[in-house]
């Protein structure tokens, strides 16, 4: 970007793909999901290293859907036409995003069911 810090522009750049990424529907199921676990560990009053594993699983699972928006992008450009491979791309870029959920679930279970029984 001409005129621009380099550095600036790289934030820039980062910040319009986080606007991409709120354009899709599985990221605002994230966020909501998100807001939901934050609520609940204030509300609950979680441990520092609690709060730390729900904000690691959070980010986790909020930068594997970014990676995987970004993939679909790419294999849409690459193969727009169907392909074994384009495929397994977009299918093993959705597991991803499918065991980072899976592994947020269950750091949830472990915080927030012993608090709830
Ligand atoms: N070019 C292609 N060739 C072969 N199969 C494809 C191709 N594009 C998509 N697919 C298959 O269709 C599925 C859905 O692809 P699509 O591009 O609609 O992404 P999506 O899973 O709907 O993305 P999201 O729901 O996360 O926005 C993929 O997971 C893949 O199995």
């Amino acid at each position: 970007m001409p005129g621009r810090h380099p550095r600036l522009a790289s934030f820039v750049h980062a910040a319009r793909g986080l606007a991409v990424l709120l354009r899709q529907p599985n990221a605002w199921l994230h966020l909501v999901a998100a807001a939901i676990v934050v609520a609940l560990a204030a509300y609950l009053q979680v441990s520092p290293g609690e709060w730390l594993a729900l904000i690691l699983a959070i980010a986790l699972v909020l930068a594997a859907e970014a990676l995987n928006t970004a993939i679909e992008h790419v294999v849409d450009i690459a193969s727009p036409e169907w392909s074994a491979l384009a495929r397994d791309a977009k299918d093993v870029a959705a597991a991803g995003v499918l065991i980072c959920a899976i592994g947020a679930l269950g750091i949830g279970l472990i915080v927030f069911v012993p608090r709830l029984i």
